[in-house]
């Protein structure tokens, strides 16, 4: 079976050109200036972008536990939605699969149920919550694609410091929630005018940037490659600044979210603003944004978070932290950042592809390549649209972006030269 593509403007080798793709067998077989069918199906793009299928190493997929809120099914059906081809999904589900039985299971379910490629990240900690290491060594083994405790910080630094010596042996992955729990005061919003305004506990931006610095010496002294989830701050942003100058090995990701919100966007008690990190100031917003422009911030990562409807309309007292985004995040990035001329689009595609592959070394994902499985997705960048509740595909609908008008609309996505979308 072999597919053509022709009038395609293709993210290939860093640039957008003009080219024919032939996809043979599951994988890229040829690209040139002209490719004739010879038997082949043909696919017009009509000048549509065709990107490497996005990568998002940061989403939340809830099976096993929480199936009402979403399902391997239901996430990997919004990633292709929303052009992505290769997700990391983190390991707070129930039950975490810390051994190597309840890792081998998780494995299992994803194989099964996702349409594209769910890799999993396997816990640092048992039960991400104890300060008694998960058995490293042997969930490598199995495979995972890196280690993080995510939803949690890792609050005792020699748990922190045992998991990075472990995992740089292993020449893995950190990727951590930073989170003082110690600091993070029960709180809702972020500490400061707006919630004081709201009158709503507030949560301690040193939360995250105390246990940044943390990590980051404990990262310089194990040489662990660590990563930091979804960063919020300007003083992380200026840590991490200082860190990669100082030659540590040190990654990070923001969310569209904190890129493109702040405290002062939250107008009402609507949870669909409620998030962990909380949306920060506007200045921290803005470092955010120098850092996605100078190469500090890595990539963008959406933390995709369904909950079900009645666990986000409670309110910001009792609602649960986390937006959906998986199936926003490109279209959101492309109308407020290359539109805007924040970001070229070859950046955008950069930070929500190559990138991301290249520093969790995923050989597979991320970029056309000869030989390569054939993952990619044809985009209309032209296509306006507004953001609306009834076209998600996902089980969580808990988005602040919800009648947004974007551009930038995904029209097909394939795994394996097979239509996942
Ligand atoms: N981001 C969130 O607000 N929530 C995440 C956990 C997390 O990413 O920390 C979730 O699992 O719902
Ligand atoms: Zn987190
Ligand atoms: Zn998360």
């Amino acid at each position: 079976m072999s597919l053509l593509i022709t009038n395609t403007k293709l993210f290939y080798a860093n640039q957008l050109q003009t080219k024919d793709i032939l996809i043979k067998d599951g994988k890229f077989a040829e690209i040139a200036d002209h490719i004739d069918a010879n038997g082949a199906e043909v696919i017009d793009a009509k000048n549509n972008l065709v990107s490497p299928g996005l990568v998002d190493v940061h989403v939340h997929f809830r099976e096993p536990g929480q199936t009402h809120k979403e399902t391997i099914k239901t996430g990997s059906m919004a990633s292709a939605h929303g052009g992505f081809t290769t997700v990391g999904a983190m390991p707070n589900v129930t039950p975490v699969p810390d051994t190597v039985e309840k890792f081998q299971a998780q494995l299992k379910l994803n194989e099964k149920e996702s349409l594209i490629n769910t890799l999993q990240y396997a816990p640092v900690t048992k039960d991400e919550i104890s300060t008694e290491l998960s058995p490293i060594e042997d969930l490598d083994k199995l495979g995972a694609m890196g280690f993080s405790n995510d939803g949690h910080g890792i609050d005792n630094a020699q748990s922190m410091y045992t998991a990075m010596e472990k995992i740089a042996s292993l020449h893995s992955h950190l990727a951590a929630h930073v989170e003082d729990q110690s600091l993070f005061n029960k709180g809702v919003v972020n500490k400061g005018k707006v919630a004081t305004r709201l009158g709503l506990p507030a949560i301690n931006q040193a939360a995250e940037t105390s246990q940044l610095a943390r990590d980051l010496l404990l990262a310089k002294d194990t040489g662990v490659h660590y990563h930091v989830c979804h960063i919020s701050t300007a003083d992380s942003v200026q840590l991490v600044r200082i860190a990669k100058d100082a030659g540590i090995n040190v990654t990070c990701e923001a969310s569209p979210h904190h890129l493109l919100l702040s405290d002062q966007d939250i107008v009402d008690d609507d949870a669909n603003f409620k998030m962990n990190p909380p949306l920060r100031s506007e200045e921290d917003r803005l470092a955010l944004v120098a850092g996605l422009q100078d190469g500090t911030i890595d990539m963008i990562a959406t933390d995709h978070a369904p909950h079900a409807k009645e666990e986000k309309s409670q309110g910001f007292l009792k609602s649960a932290f986390g937006i959906t985004g998986i199936e926003t995040s490109f279209p959101l990035m492309y109308t407020n950042f290359v539109e805007k001329g924040l970001l070229s689009l070859e950046q955008l595609l950069n930070l929500m592809s190559m990138k991301p592959a290249q520093v969790f070394g995923l050989k597979n994902a991320g970029n056309i390549e000869l030989n390569k499985p054939a993952d990619f997705t044809i985009i209309d960048l032209n296509q306006e649209y507004e953001i609306a509740e009834q076209d998600f595909i996902s089980k969580g609908v808990n988005s602040p972006f919800i009648g947004d008008l974007v551009k930038g609309k995904v029209i097909n996505t394939y795994v394996s030269g097979q239509k996942v979308y």
